[in-house]
This record gives C-alpha cells, structure tokens and sequence, in this order.
C-alpha cells in the first residue's frame, strides 16, 4: 500500500523523521508515539502537504514525487486540529472536497447523516465548536475514492456516539473498498472496535513496527 524510500524531514537543521525504506502492506494501523515524536509529521508528509527529501509511493508505484496530482486523488487527510475559512459553510467545504477528489454524486449525503452533520452543515464553520469542526473534517477525508486515509488524532472532541459512527465509516471503506487508514492517537484503542492490522512507534526520529 505504501512504500517510503530514503525519506527525510529536517525542519532547518533538525532532522524530525528518517525512514530509509519501510513497506506497509494494505490494512489499518495504529501510529503511536509521544508528544513531539514525529506522528503529525509523519503523516503530513505521506498527505503531500509537507516537502522532504526522497519519495512516497502509494498502491501501483505512485510516486508523490513524480505524480504528484495523481498521489494526492489518493491519499485523503483530516488534521488533528483542523482550521477551515471561517465564512465558508460546511456545504461550501463538503463541494469544494467532492470536486477536488472526484466523488461519485451524493456520497457525501449518509456520512452527514450518519454522523448528525446535518443540523449544522449549512453554517459558516467559523460558528462550529472543536467538536463540529472534527466532524466536518472526518467526513471529507472520507470523499472521493482514496486508497489511503490518514486521520489524525480522530478521537480528540468528538462525542461516544460520533467515535461508534467513525468506526463504522472505517470498517467499511476497509471492509468493503481495501482501503487502507494510519490512525495516530494518544488513546488505548478498545479491543475489538476495529480490524487493525498492526500497529507502528514514531520513535527516536524514525517509524518502527511494534505489532
Ligand atoms: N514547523 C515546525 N518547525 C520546526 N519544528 C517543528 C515544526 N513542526 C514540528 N516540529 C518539530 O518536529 C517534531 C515532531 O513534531 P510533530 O508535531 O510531528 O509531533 P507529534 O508526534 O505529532 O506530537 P503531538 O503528539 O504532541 O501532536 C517536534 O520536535 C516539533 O518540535
């Protein structure tokens, strides 16, 4: 599913992550590690939003690299703590992503439901609470056809109910589409909750199998 090959990222002179060649197979993974150990940029940096030295690759070979537009259609990503203009209204957000990442029509429309989105998606985001803003944001890192989602402390904000409904939409695109998710949290995963297919240390400025 996703290769690194001599990957490095410095911020100025000090080198935050180091992965000189790790394959991860198809599945769902747990990215652990402690504050400040690399987890969010780490995956910033398979998402396509941070520069670095050597190269990703995702599913037949694709680079970010060389193919950078066709890498990023494939590669969906919701922050830990996400920052969207403050006029737009969710809707505006939701099109903006479905066109962005080629998403069949309406498939937005069950996960804001699902999830009790739509009470609130025709507001202006920057009306939303911590916990409305995560929301908003799970749901477009679910548009489109992606072979990897990248969720970035997913379980920070958002309410018991809202935690049973995003393993659900995971299970599924899992499940049903292969596609493949890193998770990072500072939580204990329960057990059962997920077929999670290992788990991964940022640790000692590099990425580590750990299970
Ligand atoms: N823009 C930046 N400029 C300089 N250093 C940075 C920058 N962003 C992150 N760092 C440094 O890189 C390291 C990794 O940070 P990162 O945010 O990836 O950690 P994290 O594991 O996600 O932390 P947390 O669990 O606290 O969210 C830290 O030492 C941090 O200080």
């Amino acid at each position: 599913m996703l290769q690194f090959q001599n990957f490095i990222k410095s911020y100025g002179n000090y080198p935050a992550l180091k992965i000189e060649s790790l394959q991860l197979e198809g599945g769902i993974y747990w990215i652990k590690g402690v504050n400040g150990s690399g987890k969010s940029t780490l995956l910033k940096s398979i998402a396509g939003i941070l520069a670095f030295n050597g190269d990703i690759l995702l599913g037949d070979n694709i680079s970010i690299k060389k193919q950078p537009v066709a890498y990023r259609k494939l590669v969906n990503f919701a922050e830990a703590e996400p920052v969207f203009p403050d006029f737009l209204t969710g809707t505006e957000m939701v099109r903006l992503f479905a066109d962005a990442k080629d998403a069949p029509a309406g498939q937005e429309d069950r996960y804001i439901k699902s999830m009790g989105i739509q009470s609130f998606v025709d507001r202006p985001v920057g009306t939303y609470s911590s916990g409305m803003m995560k929301k908003l944001s799970l749901l477009l890192a679910f548009l489109g056809k992606p072979k990897l989602i990248l969720l970035d402390e997913p379980l920070i904000t958002i309410d018991t109910a809202s935690l049973a409904t995003l393993n659900s939409w995971i299970r599924e695109r899992y499940e049903q589409e292969g596609t493949g998710f890193l998770l990072s949290s500072h939580q204990i995963l329960e057990n059962g909750s997920l077929p999670v297919s290992g788990e991964l240390l940022v640790e000692d400025q590099t990425l580590k199998f750990i299970s």
